[in-house]
């Protein structure tokens, strides 16, 4: 049995860093998108990039970002991956890979049966797929809105050819259960451990954190 990896994703203090490492996560996510209330600029990312542990995976989180941005991000914050989690295609995917030699992971939305084979899109071009819920058609954030989807969709598909990580509406209380039924290996959480949109509990991080590691798929 392989141990779970946890993300916490919309990092904004060194406090929050800290909480994340204390905890055993494997990866920090960092959100460069204007409309999110866990929006970080270049300089704010670079900081916390530079004083986080090593071996803490640190993820740019970005939503159909030009190479110009990309450029900027990956120029100035000592990064380990990209997350791409807007419309980003298949061939934008392999671009963004080639170009900045990272490895990427490819968020892909799911609001039911029709958009799992979406997943399969990716595999041959991520290197880590990342499984979430499909945002409402009026929201304002791709992802990020503590919401979840119907994780009996992924029952019994734990082999995709790439590692994938379960998101959407994960919290210290139903962490256990996704991995459960979906057999995830890696989960990934933001609104789920915070007090206040875009600030994060150093309390439910832990308990988090505590509950993913304990949980057996
Ligand atoms: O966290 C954000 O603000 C965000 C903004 C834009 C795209 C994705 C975002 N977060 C990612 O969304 C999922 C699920 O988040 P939640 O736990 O349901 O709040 C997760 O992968 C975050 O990395």
């Amino acid at each position: 049995m392989t141990d779970i990896r946890v993300k916490i994703c919309g990092l904004s203090t060194p406090q929050d860093v800290a909480a994340v490492a204390a905890a055993g996560a494997a990866f920090a996510g960092f959100v460069f998108f204007p409309k999110s209330p866990r929006n970080v600029s270049i300089a704010q990312a670079a900081a916390l990039a530079v004083e986080a542990p090593i071996g803490l995976c640190k993820v740019a989180l970005t939503v159909n970002a030009s190479d110009d941005d990309l450029d900027a991000i990956t120029g100035a914050v000592p990064l380990d991956m990209l997350q791409l989690h807007g419309k980003e295609s298949p061939e934008r995917v392999a671009e963004v890979r080639a170009r900045y030699g990272l490895p990427v992971m490819k968020a892909v939305g799911i609001a039911d049966a029709s958009d799992v084979p979406q997943i399969a899109l990716y595999e041959q071009v991520a290197d880590q797929l990342l499984i979430d819920a499909k945002p409402p058609k009026e929201a304002e954030l791709p992802g990020g809105n503590g919401l979840s989807f119907d994780w009996r969709l992924l029952a019994g598909r734990k082999y995709w050819q790439k590692p994938w990580m379960l998101a959407g509406g994960l919290t210290p209380e139903n962490v256990a259960e996704a991995i459960r039924m979906t057999g995830a290996r890696q989960v990934d959480v933001s609104s789920g451990v915070e007090s206040a949109p875009g600030e994060k509990d150093s309390g439910l991080i832990e308990a988090f954190t505590k509950a993913a590691l304990a949980a057996r798929g």
